[in-house]
């Protein structure tokens, strides 16, 4: 199972750039950095409740920063009408948001027909091609609640990229899954990475860290305190905040 040819645009480069965000007296995200090369993946690790999610949401303005800004080779998603953004960045979450009244294949063509404005036909095809890809070609027919949750998962990945986005974002995204689900998805994930895609990835998954980012992002309380290849942040890590982290969960 390949996603290479699953990235059939171009990938941008990303940047966040002093992100500040408070619920109420709540700093969330106090001078938040994040550098993403075209075509690269980082992913983001960090304590609970360090602001890692909120941070992937002011990324495609799910939520609108205080201040600082988010750049997509350069530009300003700011000027970005938040529609139009969204389809450039595509979002998996941890609950897939699958529609449970529709058979695979509708969850998939019914944004390709809304947004793309695809005739029927034509979004079958696309959707086809994308379940194809993540392994689920067979399940087209069936309903969300008949898989497993790793199949769901790849369900929502494949609606995701339906769109063509040129980044995505994955909000721990296998965190819900049985454990023997989690390689799969993970598969898929690492398939589109290698394929090009700009990816920023929340995850607890350190091994998928490791082995697929080209950055991992260390945040604490609101920034990321640290920054790097996995290589440094692994096994050289700077800060005694990072260490004391690593020491927990590795
Ligand atoms: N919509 C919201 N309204 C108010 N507070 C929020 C909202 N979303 C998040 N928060 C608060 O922001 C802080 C950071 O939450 P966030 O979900 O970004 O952390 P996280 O690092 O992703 O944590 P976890 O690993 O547990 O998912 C938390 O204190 C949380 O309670």
């Amino acid at each position: 199972m390949t996603a290479t040819s699953t990235v059939t645009t171009t990938s941008v480069s990303l940047a966040v750039r002093d992100v500040h965000l408070a619920f109420g007296a709540n700093k969330v995200l106090r001078g938040a950095h994040l550098d993403v090369a075209r075509g690269g993946t980082a992913c983001v690790i960090g304590p609970s409740g360090s602001g890692k999610s909120t941070l992937l949401r002011t990324i495609n303005r799910l939520i609108e920063p205080d201040s600082g800004d988010v750049l997509l080779d350069g530009r300003s998603v700011l000027r970005h009408d938040p529609d139009a953004l969204r389809q450039r960045v595509g979002m998996v979450f941890q609950q897939f948001n699958l529609f449970p009244h529709m058979t695979v294949l509708r969850n998939i063509t019914l944004a390709l027909r809304k947004i793309k404005k695809l005739s029927e036909d034509e979004a079958a095809q696309v959707a086809r091609a994308q379940l194809d890809l993540v392994g689920l070609a067979a399940k087209a027919d069936s309903r969300p609640a008949h898989l497993s949750g790793g199949q769901q998962q790849r369900v929502a990945i494949a609606r995701a990229l339906a769109l063509q986005p040129q980044v995505m974002l994955f909000d721990e995204a296998t965190s819900a899954l049985d454990p023997e689900l989690v390689k799969g998805v993970l598969g898929v994930m690492a398939d589109l990475s290698a394929g090009g895609m700009t990816m920023v990835v929340v995850t607890h998954e350190m091994g998928f860290a490791r082995e697929v980012a080209d950055t991992v992002a260390f945040m604490d309380r609101g920034v990321v305190l640290e920054a790097g290849e996995p290589a440094a942040i692994f096994e050289s890590p700077e800060h005694p905040r990072l260490r004391q982290f690593l020491s927990q969960v590795l």
